[in-house]
């Protein structure tokens, strides 16, 4: 097995009960994909402390720790990595998710995650977000 990366991912959840998709830069890996917001868990950090960070950074909005909650995980072999990465969902937090890095951002129907290309490791996740907001 490669490095073992751990990621933090969050689905936030609107009060339609659209999930937030945001698009990989180009210039990074897996450019142009749409990927929950999140990143790699620092050294000394816990995952919701780098959730709340990148939530910030990425999107411009501010989150409650307590206001994440586990759902599940993706364990995925890439070529020269093995990702683990916890998904957490949120359904409240301050301010307006807006791309802070011109990143493109979607607000998605469960039923449409399907549409929008995603990394590998993603795939697994869609039925536990579909079991959680089912339209
Ligand atoms: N945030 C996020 N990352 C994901 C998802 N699915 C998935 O395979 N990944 C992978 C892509 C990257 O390899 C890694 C996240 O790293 P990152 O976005 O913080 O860092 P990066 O690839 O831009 O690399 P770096 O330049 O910051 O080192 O996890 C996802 O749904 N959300």
């Amino acid at each position: 097995m490669g490095r073992l990366v751990l990621v933090a991912a969050c689905a936030l959840i609107d009060p339609d009960g659209r999930i937030l998709l945001a698009q990989r830069p180009e210039g990074k890996a897996m450019a142009g994909l749409w990927e929950f917001p999140g990143g790699k868990v620092e050294a000394g950090e816990r995952p919701e402390e780098t959730l709340i960070r990148e939530l910030y950074e990425e999107l411009g909005i501010t989150v409650n720790e307590t206001c994440l909650a586990p759902l599940t995980f993706a364990s995925h072999r890439y070529e020269d990595f093995h990702l683990l990465m916890p998904l957490y969902v949120c359904r409240r937090w301050e301010g307006t998710a807006r791309g802070q890095e011109g990143q493109a951002l979607k607000w998605v129907r469960p039923l449409r995650l399907r549409d929008y290309p995603m990394p590998e490791a993603d795939e697994p996740l869609i039925p536990h977000l579909l079991d959680l907001a089912p339209n």
